[in-house]
């Protein structure tokens, strides 16, 4: 049986640990859970899953997969207490935004590493994951990474460095979708629905367009020019979006994140 070690346990490790077991990637009784204080999240993610929650030395030692689910502010203190703890068994699976392998190593010894950059999807198996690996993975051992990805939803492989964008893009994306959908529900009741309606048009409508982009050949400018009848409801739309700096306000808002990344392993 294998032995898989969450540092962490907050929204993504449980979006993970859901995701793994849902999925059968992993049992729950192959799941160990542990973090700093909160001793009551993890008698939920306990009575939630299945998980254990003990963490003795000898997990340590013997976790075939560690993964640093921390808050990047509290990673160089974690890894830093976790170096004593752990042998050259264990491989390391990061999920930390903005810490780099070499920091990771640095501080837990040269071992490999995968630096992943998953989203809160995984929870239902639609995760848009980005992954790096440290020198010392093997191309065995990059195959179980990637499978363990993509158990959860979709992943690919970049450069360390580009996982600051996917970061700003698809690890903080479904906030940006789900402030849409605030909006949407918003304006909504003021144009005469209720929350719910609105609720089941838009999720359908973000659902159908997501499958449009993925099905058709066309661009997405072109799928719009689609939906935009000359002087129809859509053109007086797109002209309030754009009157409002719809797109000044996208660049700002991944250009933010992305410096928020880079920004990370140095912040408090
Ligand atoms: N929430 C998300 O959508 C995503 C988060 N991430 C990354 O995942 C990591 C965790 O994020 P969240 O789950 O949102 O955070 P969170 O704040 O919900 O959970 C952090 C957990 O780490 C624990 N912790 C802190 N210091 C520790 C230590 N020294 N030893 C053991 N446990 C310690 C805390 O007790 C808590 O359980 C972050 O590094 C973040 O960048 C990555 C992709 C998406
Ligand atoms: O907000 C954050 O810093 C993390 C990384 C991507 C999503 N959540």
């Amino acid at each position: 049986m294998k032995k898989i070690l969450f540092i962490g346990a907050g929204s993504m490790a449980e979006a993970l640990i859901q995701g793994w077991i849902n999925q059968k990637v992993f049992t729950a009784q192959e799941i160990y859970v542990t973090n700093r204080s909160d001793k009551e999240r993890l008698q939920f993610l306990h009575e939630t899953y299945g998980v254990n929650c003990l963490v003795d030395a000898e997990i340590f030692k013997q976790a075939d997969l560690i993964i640093l689910a921390m808050k990047p502010k509290d990673a160089i203190a974690a890894m830093d207490e976790l170096k004593a703890k752990i042998t050259e068994h264990s491989a390391i699976l990061s999920i930390l935004a903005g810490i780099a392998i070499q920091t990771i190593t640095e501080h837990l010894g040269i071992r490999p590493v995968a630096r992943v950059m998953p989203n809160t999807s995984a929870t239902i198996g639609m995760s848009a994951s980005g992954i790096a690996f440290s020198n010392e993975v093997t191309t065995e051992q990059r195959t179980t990474f990637l499978q363990l990805l993509e158990a959860v939803g979709s992943v690919i492989e970049v450069d360390e460095d580009q996982l600051h964008a996917v970061t700003a893009l698809s690890g903080s994306g479904p906030a940006y979708i789900y402030y849409l959908m605030e909006a949407f529900e918003k304006v909504g009741t003021k144009v005469g629905l209720s929350k719910d309606i609105v609720r089941l048009l838009m999720t359908q409508t973000l659902a159908g367009t997501a499958e449009m982009l993925k099905q058709s050949v066309d661009e997405p400018d072109v799928l719009r020019r689609k939906v935009t009848s000359p002087g129809g409801t859509t053109e007086a739309g797109i002209k309030a979006l754009e009157k409002y700096q719809f797109n000044e306000a996208i660049e700002a808002c991944i250009k933010e994140a992305e410096a928020r990344s880079r920004s990370l392993a140095n912040s408090k």
